[in-house]
């Protein structure tokens, strides 16, 4: 434990900030939900609205059952029954409660309604900030995305989303909640207002208790959040790493890792259930003791019978509510911070394209970089590059480790903005729609060759594609053959991330969906270097014979996979050397 050093007024101090700033999330989120809602949040409100008035009509109805029973009934409403022909106190009676259960079936009804239209709310809410969370990293910069941490994404997408789906469904039940009991403090107020008014002041102190501690409570969800975070870093590092730990025989690293960060949440999560413990077991206690106030009170005052019980039984029922109220608050502070974490996203991935340019494909011609430099954060880049690539040219691009060979591709295929200089293609500058456009004719294919979880036909994203052209792709890299040794052709599943296949077998599949795309530049970094000598030579010699050819850009290290090239640029020091092969 440690000592909390700060003088008591700087504690109070500290703790309004906390609340005030925790109020101040908790508006955020809601809006977010109304947002999303749109105008369903009328339907939703009319029909909380709705459901709460009926519980007051259900319980003001009450009122003149037990003066029937309990006294002989209310002179007024006895002569209103009478006037419609009812006059012997059992038919009254009957009337009355058929009235009472013709309304609490009514009520029924509305909060069946209430209730599904309430769930449709949230599960839209949580899928919009899905949707918005995807779109927002399709519509990325590259140099953001790639400083994104991907454990941050997943935990995020997963554990994050579950709690403000969770968090949602807390704001929607406290307002239904909050609704119900002031329509039952309201009516408490008519029956009895001096005692009504008494519960409801020790309500609001007990309320003003709770506002106050938002601010620790949303820390601990804070510290929740990191902790989930550091258990996907640890899940993404075993993943990573498993091949070779498992090889070295060092995978306790990682499982001790792991460990500690799951008791870390575990810690958070204790930590939250004994706070909200706690204070479920203050206001149950405050419940009793404020209940056994209001009967004794009600004693000494002299409120009729009828009243009396009413009160009581609008009392009771004021206690669920009143629980809820306190649940979901906790569960809002505790879930606010996930909640941020998603928002945070927006904040630290703006959108790529500011201008809204209709997309554009830029003419056939050469590609042009005319003194472009970029630096990396931490000055490491290109400098005041100027380089000319034909059309179907093949470019070699060589350079020692770190010398900026795939900054220099990612600028040529639009992903890097220039931060001086400008790149054209066919004399059109690749900025706003133009860049979009040259993205459509684009081959990119990086060393992993990524493939995912699926067939070869999903990952060559060959649907539709007429089968010869798909066959011709196939030949070109020699993928055909991989694909008749696997058991069940184009339809065999790769596993993940193409985990069934072998590293040069990826490589042809992922060579021959770029190929289908049928772009005007191909991009192959590193994108050969797991197929064999002899193999690679194959399909470096298919692709430089492929009428019309794009231009190739080749990243490689292998003399051998840069031996077609017509030319080579060389890179050090951030500058490039071009000049044709011998
Ligand atoms: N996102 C980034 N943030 C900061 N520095 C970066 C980033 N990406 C690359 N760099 C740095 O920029 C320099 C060039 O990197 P780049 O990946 O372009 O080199 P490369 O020639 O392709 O290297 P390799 O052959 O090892 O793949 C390196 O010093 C690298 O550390």
């Amino acid at each position: 434990m440690t000592l909390d050093a700060r003088p008591p007024s700087a504690r109070v101090d500290a703790m309004k900030d906390g609340s005030m700033t925790s109020l101040a999330a908790l508006a955020r989120f809601a809006r977010a939900l109304l947002a999303s809602a749109g105008p369903r949040a009328r339907t939703a409100a009319a029909l909380v609205a709705a459901g709460a008035v009926l519980e007051g009509v259900g319980l003001v109805v009450l009122v003149p059952i037990l003066a029937l029973i309990v006294s002989g009934g209310n002179e007024a409403v006895r002569a209103a029954l009478a006037g419609v022909g009812l006059s012997s106190q059992s038919g009254q009676l009957a009337l009355l409660l058929a009235a009472f259960v013709a309304l609490m079936a009514l009520r029924s009804l509305v909060l069946h309604a209430r209730d599904v239209t309430l769930a449709d709310l949230q599960a839209r809410f949580v899928e919009d900030l899905r949707i918005r969370a995807i779109d927002t990293l399709a519509a990325a910069r590259w140099s953001d995305l790639a400083r994104l941490q991907h454990a941050r994404l997943t935990s995020l997408l997963a554990a994050d989303m579950q709690r403000v789906a969770a968090s949602a469904q807390y704001l929607v039940q406290g307002t239904v909640a909050a609704l119900m009991l002031l329509v039952q403090a309201a009516i408490a107020l008519w029956l009895a207002p001096v005692l009504a008014g008494g519960v409801l002041l020790l309500m609001a102190a007990a309320g003003v208790l709770l506002l106050a501690r938002a601010g620790r409570t949303r820390d601990l969800g804070g510290r929740l959040v990191a902790a989930n975070l550091s258990l996907m870093q640890g899940a993404g590092s075993l993943l990573g790493g498993l091949k070779a730990a498992l090889a070295e025989g060092d995978t306790d690293r990682f499982t001790q890792s792991f460990a500690a960060a799951q008791r870390g949440i575990r810690d958070h999560q204790v930590a939250f259930a004994r706070a909200s413990s706690a204070s479920r077991t203050g206001f149950a206690f405050a419940a009793a003791a404020a209940a056994a106030l209001v009967i004794a009170a009600a004693v000494l005052l002299a409120v009729p019978a009828p009243a009396l019980l009413t009160l009581v039984v609008v009392l009771a029922r004021m206690n669920p509510p009143a629980q809820v109220i306190q649940a979901s608050l906790q569960n809002l502070f505790f879930g606010l911070p996930s909640f941020e974490s998603v928002r945070a996203l927006g904040d630290d991935l703006p959108t790529a394209e500011t201008e809204s340019a209709p997309v554009r494909t830029p003419p056939a011609g050469p590609i042009v970089l005319d003194h472009v430099s970029f630096a990396h954060p931490g000055s490491a880049g290109l400098r005041a590059l100027s380089v000319t690539l034909a059309p179907g040219a093949i470019v070699g691009i060589v350079g020692a480790s770190g010398a900026g060979k795939t900054t220099l591709v990612d600028l040529i295929a639009g992903l890097l903005l220039p931060q001086s200089g400008v790149i054209t293609v066919g004399g059109v500058q690749l900025t706003g729609g133009a860049r979009a456009g040259w993205r459509s004719q684009i081959g990119y294919v990086p060393q992993d060759g990524y493939l995912f979880h699926g067939t070869v036909r999903d990952n060559l994203a060959a649907a539709g594609c007429p089968p010869d052209v798909l066959a011709d792709a196939l030949a070109t890299t020699g993928a055909d053959a991989v694909v008749a040794a696997l058991p069940a052709g184009l339809d065999t599943l790769v596993g993940d991330r193409g985990s069934r296949l072998s590293g040069g077998e990826r490589q042809r599949l992922a060579i021959t969906r770029a190929l289908l795309r049928r772009p005007r530049l191909l991009i192959l970094d590193e994108a050969t270097n797991a197929i064999d000598v002899a193999g690679e030579a194959a399909v470096l010699d298919a692709l430089a014979a492929l009428v019309p050819r794009p231009t190739i850009l080749i990243v490689a290290h292998r003399r051998e996979s840069l031996s077609r090239c017509d030319q080579m640029l060389a890179l050090a020091d951030g500058s490039v050397t071009s000049y044709i092969p011998s």
